[in-house]
């Protein structure tokens, strides 16, 4: 919060600009304070949640035109109006988001800009939107007998909401639900293995579209009193786009800053409209190639060019300090798969597979490529629904349960590819597996804002514990992309450990590690195992499932083959078998004495 002091004194010169300024500047003041609200719902929509929406000029038209047609035609007043306007556009926002949970990116962009479209149209030719003519007489918005028909007295009336809406993004973008919406726009799926729900997460963007948009359209109604089709045409969502994207999409102050510099350069170049449309097409195709993070990104990208000049970071990996061990629970099954078979069309990855875990186990998943390993991972993870049988964990059944409801019941994964979001900060990653929230706990946002500010310290609090746990210290500010894949692997493990799983799925977790660096991933997962939670671990790293797992179970061509200690199942003739098909080395007798060796060491 002590980042943000220096708002204070932009808030006072905000306060005392009307005393410099002139009947008409006053009015492009206005009208620019609309449209930073207008930019700063975009952003959390588009920059924050990755959410392409072309439709934000809509749910601006439809809070002014709401306010418009309730206030001339149903005879409502002006407040009453503007907050049945704010449910509208509210609901709007919902309709336009029904697309989202199916379809992302262009196809996203394409079905959002034809709402926003055909809202344009419907104004256009509805009689009771007072057709191509649009509707004027919007009353002066009463104010306890303030005028507030003078531009300068509702300058200060949009300054408060402004202030308010500002305050409201900022405590969203920089809090759980924020970073929860930049990771489903970094990796949607890795984001519902951390406990995400992708679908409310995706409709929370648009109802926040449609609440700003609603918000800036209401005070447009009340600032113009008169609203006509084109003030809410594309040309004004490509001006918009342009403001979000020349200021920074992902940053709310951005986004701000870039709205209120092209308010006063469409004004200043309004004798040249036609040329200035050129111009911002070609400003932002400048900043979409060389400062992609527009604005505000600048100081971050200057930042990393003068480390990249100075040699880069040293940050070191700290040691990991071992979990305390857990006393011996009982041995019930943490995991138990049931004649699992999963078909992709004709191939069939798994065929009809059985194991049984039991608690506090590490178990070794082994098999040549494409024996179907990870595709039992994203059947235990929820990330595949089972063609056949069925998953239970700990006695109770959860096949087909989603990513997200797994992670909150316990289950936690790494990936072979490695998912971490590259777009957050190695403390941000490992704070998303902290927070153990449903999204249903936004609610606090507009209640309870300091119950979420409580949360978040919280969640600082033990995330800093974790990162001093995994020897990440030196690294929790940097990016994952800028860091040693053997430090990324241990994040990715940090990031699974911080939500308390009670099953670890680790798939190929050695996979890039030096001798070192396998030697001390033995050492962690042996400390999570000690602690309780029960691991699997897909591994092509012979020795380390030998010398690691208490019990191997391999699979060949989707099915089980062998199940059982690391030393028997490595003699087991079937085994052998499978692995001489394979380019790689079989687990031989000598790889098992030399692993149990290490194992009792
Ligand atoms: N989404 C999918 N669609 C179609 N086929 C798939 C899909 N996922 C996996 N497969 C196929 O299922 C089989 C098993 O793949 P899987 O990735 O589970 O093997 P694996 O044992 O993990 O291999 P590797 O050791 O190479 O990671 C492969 O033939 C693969 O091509």
């Amino acid at each position: 919060m002590k980042r943000l002091l220096w708002l204070v004194p932009l808030a006072v010169a905000a306060w005392l600009l009307p005393y410099g300024l002139g009947g008409y500047a006053i009015h492009v003041a206005d009208v620019a304070i609309i449209f930073a609200i207008l930019a700063i719902g975009l952003g959390l929509t588009m920059g924050v949640a990755g959410q392409i929406n072309l439709a934000q000029v809509a749910f601006f038209g439809v809070g002014a035109y709401a306010v418009a047609i309730l206030t001339t035609k149903a005879g409502f007043g002006f407040w009453t109006a503007a907050a049945l306007a704010l449910l509208v556009a509210v609901v709007f926002g919902m309709l336009v988001g029904i697309p989202a949970l199916r379809m992302q990116s262009h196809y996203l962009g394409i079905v959002t800009l034809g709402l926003a479209l055909a809202f344009t149209n419907w104004v256009t030719n509805a009689h009771i939107a007072g057709r191509a003519e649009g509707i004027s007489d919007i009353p002066v918005p009463p104010m306890f007998g303030i005028d507030l028909s003078s531009g300068y007295l509702f300058y200060y009336v949009e300054l408060v909401v402004f202030a308010i809406a500002l305050a409201f993004a900022l405590l969203v973008t920089r809090s759980p639900l924020g970073r929860r919406l930049r990771a489903m726009r970094d990796d949607d799926l890795a984001a519902g293995s951390l406990g995400a729900e992708i679908p409310l997460l995706r409709m929370t963007a648009f109802v926040l579209s449609g609440l700003y948009g609603g918000l800036a359209g209401i005070l447009y109604a009340g600032l113009i009193r008169f609203v006509a089709p084109e003030s809410f045409n594309i040309a004004n969502m490509f001006l918009l786009l342009a403001m979000v994207i020349i200021g920074g999409r992902s940053s709310i102050i951005g986004c701000v800053v870039g709205a209120v510099a092209l308010s006063l350069v469409r004004e200043a170049l309004l004798d040249a409209s036609g040329y200035a449309q050129l111009g911002y097409g070609l400003v932002v195709v400048l900043v979409v190639v060389f400062a992609p993070q527009g604005l505000a990104g600048l100081p971050g990208q200057i930042r990393s060019l003068l480390r990249r000049r100075a040699g880069g970071s040293r940050a070191q990996l700290g040691p990991f300090r071992p979990y305390g061990a857990a006393p011996a629970s009982s041995r019930e099954a943490a995991l138990e798969v049931r004649e699992v078979t999963k078909r992709f069309k004709g191939l069939v990855a798994l065929d009809r597979v059985s194991l049984t875990v039991p608690t506090g186990e590490i178990r070794g998943i082994v098999g040549p490529n494409g024996s179907g390993k990870t595709t039992l991972f994203n059947v235990i993870s929820g990330f595949y629904d089972p063609t056949q049988g069925s998953v239970a964990l700990g006695g109770r059944d959860v096949t087909g349960m989603a990513p997200y409801r797994l992670s909150l019941r316990g289950v936690a994964r790494t990936f072979q590819n490695l998912r971490l979001f590259e777009d957050l900060s190695v403390r941000e990653n490992i704070l998303l597996g902290l927070d153990r929230t449903r999204t249903s706990w936004i609610w606090r946002y507009p209640g309870l804002p300091w119950k979420v500010l409580d949360y978040e310290r919280s969640l600082h609090r033990r995330g800093e514990e974790l990162i001093e746990r995994f020897g990440l210290t030196d690294v929790a500010g940097a990016g994952p992309r800028s860091l040693p894949y053997g430090v990324q692997r241990r994040i990715e493990l940090a990031r699974a450990m911080a939500m308390s799983p009670t099953l670890l799925l680790l798939d190929e977790p050695a996979a890039g590690l030096n001798g070192e660096e396998v030697r001390q991933l033995a050492e962690i997962v042996r400390s999570i195992r000690d602690s309780g939670v029960t691991v699997i671990v897909i591994e092509h790293n012979m020795g380390l499932v030998m010398s690691l797992c208490d019990q191997v179970t391999v699979l060949s061509s989707g099915k089980v083959i062998a199940d059982g200690r690391p030393a028997e199942v490595a003699v087991h003739p079937d085994v052998v078998a499978a692995y001489l098909g394979d380019s790689m080395s079989a687990p031989t007798e000598a790889t098992a004495e030399a692993a149990a060796e290490e194992a009792t060491r």
